[in-house]
Protein backbone atom coordinates (compact mmCIF):
# COMPACT_ATOMS: atom_id res chain seq x y z
CA UNK A 1 0.00 0.00 0.00
CA UNK A 2 1.66 3.70 -0.79
CA UNK A 3 1.51 6.03 1.70
CA UNK A 4 0.15 9.20 0.61
CA UNK A 5 1.34 12.64 0.74
CA UNK A 6 -0.05 16.01 1.53
CA UNK A 7 1.68 19.14 1.12
CA UNK A 8 0.52 21.74 4.15
CA UNK A 9 0.79 25.61 4.25
CA UNK A 10 0.37 26.54 0.07
CA UNK A 11 0.18 30.54 -0.21
CA UNK A 12 0.31 30.58 -4.07
CA UNK A 13 -0.75 28.70 -6.56
CA UNK A 14 2.60 28.02 -8.28
CA UNK A 15 3.95 26.08 -5.48
CA UNK A 16 0.61 24.29 -5.19
CA UNK A 17 0.80 23.00 -9.01
CA UNK A 18 4.29 22.00 -8.11
CA UNK A 19 2.85 20.21 -4.63
CA UNK A 20 0.24 18.49 -7.51
CA UNK A 21 2.28 18.16 -10.39
CA UNK A 22 5.23 16.30 -8.35
CA UNK A 23 2.56 13.71 -7.25
CA UNK A 24 0.64 15.14 -4.14
CA UNK A 25 -2.35 13.43 -3.39
CA UNK A 26 -3.76 16.43 -1.14
CA UNK A 27 -2.93 19.99 -0.38
CA UNK A 28 -3.60 21.91 2.90
CA UNK A 29 -4.67 25.56 2.95
CA UNK A 30 -4.43 27.49 6.45
CA UNK A 31 -6.84 29.55 7.55
CA UNK A 32 -4.93 31.16 11.09
CA UNK A 33 -3.74 34.70 11.03
CA UNK A 34 -1.20 33.97 13.54
CA UNK A 35 0.45 31.46 11.06
CA UNK A 36 2.90 33.01 8.24
CA UNK A 37 1.21 30.70 6.07
CA UNK A 38 -2.38 31.92 6.47
CA UNK A 39 -3.94 32.80 2.97
CA UNK A 40 -6.79 35.46 2.48
CA UNK A 41 -10.51 33.66 0.96
CA UNK A 42 -9.49 35.51 -2.06
CA UNK A 43 -6.01 33.44 -2.46
CA UNK A 44 -7.48 30.10 -1.36
CA UNK A 45 -10.34 30.56 -4.18
CA UNK A 46 -7.58 31.12 -6.56
CA UNK A 47 -4.90 28.54 -5.60
CA UNK A 48 -8.34 25.57 -5.22
CA UNK A 49 -9.99 26.66 -8.41
CA UNK A 50 -6.25 26.13 -9.94
CA UNK A 51 -5.92 22.34 -8.42
CA UNK A 52 -6.33 19.87 -11.05
CA UNK A 53 -8.61 16.28 -10.43
CA UNK A 54 -7.98 13.93 -7.90
CA UNK A 55 -6.00 16.13 -5.58
CA UNK A 56 -7.73 16.36 -1.92
CA UNK A 57 -7.85 20.45 -1.21
CA UNK A 58 -8.08 20.51 3.01
CA UNK A 59 -8.80 23.63 4.87
CA UNK A 60 -6.86 23.77 7.86
CA UNK A 61 -8.19 26.02 11.54
CA UNK A 62 -7.86 26.13 14.84
CA UNK A 63 -10.58 27.08 17.14
CA UNK A 64 -11.96 29.12 14.11
CA UNK A 65 -16.00 30.59 14.67
CA UNK A 66 -18.82 28.36 12.57
CA UNK A 67 -19.44 31.19 10.63
CA UNK A 68 -16.52 31.73 9.40
CA UNK A 69 -15.36 28.45 8.52
CA UNK A 70 -18.89 28.53 6.34
CA UNK A 71 -17.79 31.49 4.95
CA UNK A 72 -14.71 29.49 3.78
CA UNK A 73 -16.50 26.78 2.61
CA UNK A 74 -19.13 29.46 0.36
CA UNK A 75 -16.48 30.79 -1.48
CA UNK A 76 -13.35 28.43 -1.63
CA UNK A 77 -13.80 24.79 -3.07
CA UNK A 78 -12.25 22.44 -0.29
CA UNK A 79 -12.89 18.89 0.21
CA UNK A 80 -11.39 18.21 3.38
CA UNK A 81 -11.83 19.92 7.13
CA UNK A 82 -8.76 19.72 9.03
CA UNK A 83 -9.27 21.30 12.85
CA UNK A 84 -5.85 21.83 15.37
CA UNK A 85 -7.53 23.31 18.17
CA UNK A 86 -10.07 22.02 21.14
CA UNK A 87 -12.92 21.73 18.68
CA UNK A 88 -15.44 19.09 19.67
CA UNK A 89 -16.60 16.20 17.85
CA UNK A 90 -20.09 18.06 17.54
CA UNK A 91 -18.61 21.02 15.95
CA UNK A 92 -16.06 19.30 13.67
CA UNK A 93 -19.31 17.30 12.35
CA UNK A 94 -21.52 20.48 12.25
CA UNK A 95 -20.43 21.93 8.44
CA UNK A 96 -21.03 18.16 6.71
CA UNK A 97 -18.12 17.76 5.92
CA UNK A 98 -15.82 14.96 6.01
CA UNK A 99 -12.93 16.36 9.12
CA UNK A 100 -9.81 15.16 9.90
CA UNK A 101 -8.63 15.91 13.44
CA UNK A 102 -5.31 17.09 14.69
CA UNK A 103 -3.67 15.20 17.73
CA UNK A 104 -0.76 17.05 19.62
CA UNK A 105 1.52 13.97 20.34
CA UNK A 106 2.75 13.44 24.25
CA UNK A 107 3.82 10.35 25.95
CA UNK A 108 0.91 8.42 26.47
CA UNK A 109 -1.55 10.21 24.15
CA UNK A 110 -4.66 7.43 23.58
CA UNK A 111 -5.17 7.40 20.32
CA UNK A 112 -8.21 5.15 20.54
CA UNK A 113 -10.11 6.84 23.32
CA UNK A 114 -9.71 9.97 20.67
CA UNK A 115 -10.98 7.79 17.69
CA UNK A 116 -14.01 6.99 20.27
CA UNK A 117 -14.40 10.81 20.83
CA UNK A 118 -13.82 11.77 17.12
CA UNK A 119 -16.37 8.89 15.70
CA UNK A 120 -16.93 10.34 12.52
CA UNK A 121 -13.24 11.45 11.34
CA UNK A 122 -12.37 10.10 8.78
CA UNK A 123 -8.55 10.50 9.89
CA UNK A 124 -6.35 11.85 12.98
CA UNK A 125 -3.57 13.80 11.72
CA UNK A 126 -0.82 13.26 14.47
CA UNK A 127 1.51 16.41 15.09
CA UNK A 128 3.81 17.52 17.51
CA UNK A 129 3.42 19.07 20.79
CA UNK A 130 4.18 22.29 21.38
CA UNK A 131 2.80 25.28 23.70
CA UNK A 132 1.24 27.80 21.80
CA UNK A 133 2.18 26.59 18.26
CA UNK A 134 -0.74 24.34 17.46
CA UNK A 135 0.88 23.16 13.85
CA UNK A 136 3.40 23.88 11.61
CA UNK A 137 6.55 24.05 14.32
CA UNK A 138 9.12 21.99 11.96
CA UNK A 139 9.52 19.74 15.06
CA UNK A 140 8.77 15.80 15.31
CA UNK A 141 7.93 13.92 17.84
CA UNK A 142 8.76 11.04 19.44
CA UNK A 143 7.23 8.45 16.33
CA UNK A 144 7.46 5.39 19.54
CA UNK A 145 4.39 7.33 20.46
CA UNK A 146 2.47 6.58 17.27
CA UNK A 147 3.15 3.07 16.62
CA UNK A 148 0.61 0.82 15.14
CA UNK A 149 -2.12 -0.87 15.58
CA UNK A 150 -4.56 2.56 14.89
CA UNK A 151 -7.58 2.92 15.60
CA UNK A 152 -8.37 4.53 12.03
CA UNK A 153 -6.41 6.22 9.74
CA UNK A 154 -3.35 8.23 10.88
CA UNK A 155 -1.57 10.91 9.04
CA UNK A 156 1.73 11.87 10.24
CA UNK A 157 2.54 15.22 10.79
CA UNK A 158 5.44 17.38 12.37
CA UNK A 159 9.28 18.14 11.34
CA UNK A 160 8.98 15.84 8.39
CA UNK A 161 11.67 15.90 5.57
CA UNK A 162 12.90 14.11 2.76
CA UNK A 163 15.84 12.91 4.53
CA UNK A 164 13.31 11.58 7.65
CA UNK A 165 10.35 10.54 6.10
CA UNK A 166 11.19 7.25 5.33
CA UNK A 167 11.87 6.58 8.47
CA UNK A 168 9.03 7.81 10.08
CA UNK A 169 6.69 5.70 7.96
CA UNK A 170 8.48 2.58 8.75
CA UNK A 171 8.23 3.39 12.46
CA UNK A 172 4.84 4.62 12.08
CA UNK A 173 2.72 2.78 8.70
CA UNK A 174 0.93 5.37 8.70
CA UNK A 175 -1.85 5.99 6.04
CA UNK A 176 -0.61 9.24 4.90
CA UNK A 177 2.73 11.91 5.80
CA UNK A 178 1.91 15.45 6.05
CA UNK A 179 4.57 18.23 5.34
CA UNK A 180 4.84 21.73 5.51
CA UNK A 181 8.11 23.56 7.03
CA UNK A 182 10.27 20.72 5.64
CA UNK A 183 10.05 21.71 2.27
CA UNK A 184 10.69 25.08 2.39
CA UNK A 185 12.89 27.96 1.35
CA UNK A 186 11.60 30.00 3.79
CA UNK A 187 8.20 29.97 5.73
CA UNK A 188 5.09 30.57 3.15
CA UNK A 189 6.82 29.71 0.31
CA UNK A 190 7.64 26.01 -0.82
CA UNK A 191 11.35 24.85 -2.49
CA UNK A 192 10.19 22.96 -6.01
CA UNK A 193 13.49 20.79 -5.14
CA UNK A 194 12.69 20.03 -1.63
CA UNK A 195 8.88 18.90 -2.31
CA UNK A 196 9.71 16.68 -5.44
CA UNK A 197 12.66 15.22 -3.50
CA UNK A 198 10.27 14.43 -0.22
CA UNK A 199 7.30 13.03 -2.65
CA UNK A 200 9.64 10.85 -4.70
CA UNK A 201 11.17 9.59 -1.48
CA UNK A 202 7.83 8.40 -0.47
CA UNK A 203 6.76 6.81 -3.61
CA UNK A 204 10.12 5.09 -3.91
CA UNK A 205 10.21 3.59 -0.68
CA UNK A 206 9.43 -0.30 -1.52
CA UNK A 207 7.03 -2.01 0.95
O1 LIG B 1 1.36 25.24 8.98
C1 LIG B 1 1.04 26.05 9.86
O2 LIG B 1 1.58 27.19 9.97
C2 LIG B 1 -0.03 25.73 10.85
C3 LIG B 1 -0.41 26.69 11.79
C4 LIG B 1 -1.40 26.39 12.71
C5 LIG B 1 -2.04 25.15 12.69
C6 LIG B 1 -1.68 24.18 11.75
C7 LIG B 1 -0.67 24.47 10.83
N1 LIG B 1 -0.28 23.51 9.91
C8 LIG B 1 -0.95 22.26 9.86
C9 LIG B 1 -0.31 21.17 9.13
O3 LIG B 1 -1.00 20.24 8.71
C10 LIG B 1 1.19 21.12 9.04
O4 LIG B 1 1.54 20.52 7.80
C11 LIG B 1 1.69 20.26 10.18
O5 LIG B 1 1.44 20.96 11.39
C12 LIG B 1 3.18 19.93 10.04
O6 LIG B 1 3.94 21.12 9.94
P1 LIG B 1 5.55 20.98 9.81
O7 LIG B 1 6.04 20.45 11.13
O8 LIG B 1 6.01 22.39 9.51
O9 LIG B 1 5.82 20.02 8.68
Amino acid sequence: MRTRVKICGLTNVADALTACYSGADAIGLVFYPPSPRNVSLETAAEIAAAVPAFVTKTALFVDPDADFVRQVLQQVNIDLLQFHGNESAKFCESFGRPYMKAVAMQEGTDLHGLARDYTRAIGLLLDTYKPGVPGGTGESFNWQWARPPHPMPVILAGGLTAENVVSAIEEVQPWAVDVSGGVEECKGKKSPEKVQKFIKNVMSRVE
